[in-house]
């Protein structure tokens, strides 16, 4: 494992923040951290940062402890974002790159290599104030990790940014993952977090209700509905009379939906076919991420 939190606690005025919190994630792994307003997923961020100390508990990159090491190892994008509105983007990412230790150079070919990345190569001498603020979050985006962090840190990436611009982080995301860089993510947007995520952990009211490989939390869930595309009447007539008085039409007559509990699945798929009924999709629907997330913070409805 390359970050390791063991039992981190912190409390602001005597008010607990976070308490006991123990996660790890493996190097080149991406690991979403999940949780409503207020949960505690900033406050986790900052002490794995050393922008804050915690009362209890060790965090340790690489099997030393984070605080201990160069500032460059990690990048930051956070959740209040830090530009300079009177700055040129390339004076700015410049900055940023020799403050963790890139020479000019360095600093002014890599960026002009991230502006290309990021489809505004011509804005290296815009002021920042004057970028849209997706814009904006490219360059904060760019700043966070221009230097080659080992350990990316982003809080919230993808708020504000059109379905263009999130699929542009998500590539980036995964070019950076590939080169072998560790990234840990917060997001209320669970769908990118599933897509994106090794493994996840829920903070709820400060304490980690759960963590584990996506894989693992989303195929321990039983399936909770059964979609057919094929004759309402054909699939009404293998059904017992309870599972299909239970029978639901997608709103825009795409399947036939019926509750999966106490149904065999492939069972009533053979009868289908054996009575000939053309069925032309057959699905067993599990929970995604966002339902396993409100059931685990109560608020499922
Ligand atoms: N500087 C601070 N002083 C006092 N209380 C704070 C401070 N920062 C956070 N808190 C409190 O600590 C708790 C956790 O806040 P935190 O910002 O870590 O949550 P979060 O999960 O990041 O929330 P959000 O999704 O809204 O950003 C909240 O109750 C918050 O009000």
């Amino acid at each position: 494992m390359s970050l390791v939190l063991s039992h981190v606690s912190k409390s602001y005025a005597g008010k607990c923040a976070i308490q006991d919190i123990s996660f790890s994630v493996k190097q080149g792994q991406v690991f979403g951290l999940l949780g409503l307003n207020g949960a505690g997923k900033s406050t986790t961020i900052r002490i794995i940062l050393d922008i804050m100390e915690a009362d209890a508990g060790q965090v340790l990159w690489r099997d030393r402890p984070a605080k201990a090491l160069p500032r460059p190892t990690f990048g930051y994008l956070p959740e209040e974002r830090g530009l300079y509105p009177n700055m040129k983007v390339m004076e700015q990412l410049v900055l940023f790159g020799r403050l963790n230790g890139l020479s000019i150079s360095a600093a002014t070919e890599r960026t002009n290599a991230w502006l290309n990345r990021f489809e505004i190569p011509d804005y290296a001498s815009k002021l920042v104030r004057d970028l849209s603020k997706g814009n904006q979050q490219k360059i904060q985006f760019i700043a966070s990790m221009l230097h080659g962090p080992e350990l990316l840190i982003l809080d919230e990436p993808f708020s504000g940014l059109d379905p263009v611009n999130t699929s542009l982080f998500k590539s980036v995301f995964r070019e950076l993952v590939d080169g072998g860089t560790t990234i840990l993510f917060s997001s209320h947007q669970l769908d990118h977090v599933e897509e994106l995520s090794h493994s996840v952990g829920i903070i709820h009211q400060s304490n980690l209700v759960l963590k584990g490989a996506v894989s693992d939390i989303l195929s321990a869930e039983q399936p909770t509905e059964i979609r057919i595309c094929a004759s309402e009447e054909a699939v009404r007539a293998v059904l017992a009379p309870d599972v299909a008085a239970a029978i639901q039409t997608d709103k825009r007559d795409r399947w036939i939906s019926i509750p999966a509990n106490g149904i065999d699945a492939e069972k009533l798929l053979k009868e289908l076919i054996d009575s000939g009924t053309m069925v032309s999709h057959f699905e067993l629907v599990r929970p995604t991420l966002h339902d396993i997330f409100l059931g685990k913070v109560g608020k499922l409805g």
